[in-house]
């Protein structure tokens, strides 16, 4: 299987190739030539089947060009370490617990998957691999655990100073090793940015093997999909169409369940919840696509006002943007209405995250609006990781799981930087 450009569909690679540039040369996003569409009888037999055993047979689709079934098997088995189970919230209403993974956020999956086919597609390479991460939140800690001590590796993750939880912070800041966390004086979008200006620079990259562990890369895109298959195979359905509510920042994560949908998994519609970053929605509603800058939020990790998958979600509706905003609805809610979601679950004993939040208020407004659904919102972090705002929404504390709490422990250590291209490149370039 070949892999094209968003921004220039004759421009096409490996998979090998596609992995470990992460972004293409043009500045596009690399996408699947051809989507695999798994047979109906596969379908049917999800409920039987076990998550791993959905792992092979997706992947397997995706990638049996390129890999051998025993990769196929060990990648699949390297990632799906952990159950993401549905929880019944409501009547119709079930959330996916994507949080059981080390990090305890959706991150987990796409790190786990990205870090081993990395190792396996580069090889014995005689040359260091930097891995470089914009992060709002969780992809830095899901990296960082995920490429921790990888030899070979060195992970360099650029966060915005002062705009990520407490806790998150912690996760990718005290691990040391072969892990470098630069603290960015400006918003996530200046360090995506950064990021992708240095994937693009010749200078650096005849230096330095550069790669991305952000969603721009397939290796982390691509994955994702695989918990809509479980999900979905989990469900009581009961004769309902099944809607995925999508807590939303770079769109990413909303992206791979169109992937899965288009795959063959009968998916009514996604809808797209956003904060007040919320330039997709407003596309959705019929605005031309506008980035913004970020503004801060409670829900920290979706703080992005220009998202990285938005040519992605483009591509995957064939350019056709009456049928992207046919089949995607999007939402947007401010602070305060998610701190009231918080507070309106709890007492039927499910407890939000801000971004579960989001993505709950997305689907309830949506099965308003259409009947003879049932829903499932992604809750894509454990509560714990934002226990400040939890804590102060609900007037209780939290009981952090023994993982969650052990990043308490650990010392900060950080490179501090500010947001020009220049100073980052220079850090780049003083690298041995
Ligand atoms: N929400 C993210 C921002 C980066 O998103 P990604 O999916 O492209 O890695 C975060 O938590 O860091």
């Amino acid at each position: 299987m070949q892999y094209y450009s968003t921004n220039n569909p004759n421009q096409k690679v490996s998979l090998s190739e596609a992995v470990i540039k992460g972004l293409a040369p043009d500045n596009g996003l690399y996408m699947p030539e051809r989507i695999p569409v798994l047979p109906k009888e596969l379908i049917e037999r999800l409920p039987e089947m076990s998550f791993r055993e959905i792992g092979y047979a997706v992947i397997g689709a995706l990638f049996s060009e390129d890999l051998s079934e025993k990769q196929i098997h060990e990648l699949v088995d390297h990632t799906l370490t952990f159950d993401a189970p549905i929880v019944k919230v409501e009547e119709d209403v079930y959330s996916l617990e994507l949080f059981h993974g080390p990090t305890l956020a959706f991150k987990d999956f796409g790190a786990r998957f990205c870090s081993k086919l990395m190792s396996m597609l580069v090889g014995e390479k005689s040359q260091k691999v930097r891995v470089l991460v914009a992060t709002s939140g969780d992809t830095g800690s899901a990296v960082a655990n995920g490429f921790l001590g990888v030899e070979g590796v060195e992970v360099i993750i650029l966060f915005p100073k002062g705009k990520v939880s407490p806790l998150q912070e912690k996760q990718f800041t005290t691990l040391g090793q072969n892990i470098t966390a630069l603290e960015v004086d400006g918003v996530f979008d200046d360090c995506q940015t950064l990021v992708k200006r240095a994937f693009l620079d010749p200078e650096l990259n005849q230096k330095l093997l550069l790669t991305s562990a952000n969603s721009i890369n397939i290796a982390r895109w691509i994955p994702q999909c695989l918990y809509y298959f479980y999900a979905y195979s989990r469900l009581p359905k009961n004769g309902k169409k099944v809607v995925f509510a999508v807590p939303s920042g770079n769109f990413g994560n909303i992206g791979a369940g169109i992937l899965a949908q288009q795959m063959g998994l009968p998916i009514d519609r996604f809808v797209a919840a956003t904060n007040v970053n919320k330039v997709v929605p407003e596309y959705l509603h019929g605005s031309p696509f506008q980035a913004k800058p970020s503004i801060p939020t409670v829900s920290n990790s979706m703080d992005v006002g220009n998202p990285s998958n938005f040519p992605r979600l483009q591509a995957l509706y064939g350019g056709d943007e009456e049928l992207f905003r046919e089949k995607v609805k999007g939402y947007f809610y401010s602070d305060e209405q998610t701190v009231e979601a918080i507070q309106s679950v709890q007492p039927k004993g499910y407890t939000l995250d801000p971004h579960g939040a989001v993505g709950y208020l997305g689907l309830k407004d949506f099965m308003a609006e259409h009947s003879g659904c049932i829903g499932v919102f992604l809750e894509t972090a454990h509560p714990g990781k934002f226990r400040d705002v939890v804590e102060e929404a609900l007037g209780e504390k939290l009981i952090l799981p023994d993982r969650l709490a052990a990043f308490l422990e650990g010392e900060k250590k950080v490179i501090p930087i500010g947001k020009s291209f220049a100073e980052f490149k220079g850090y780049l370039e003083r690298l041995d």
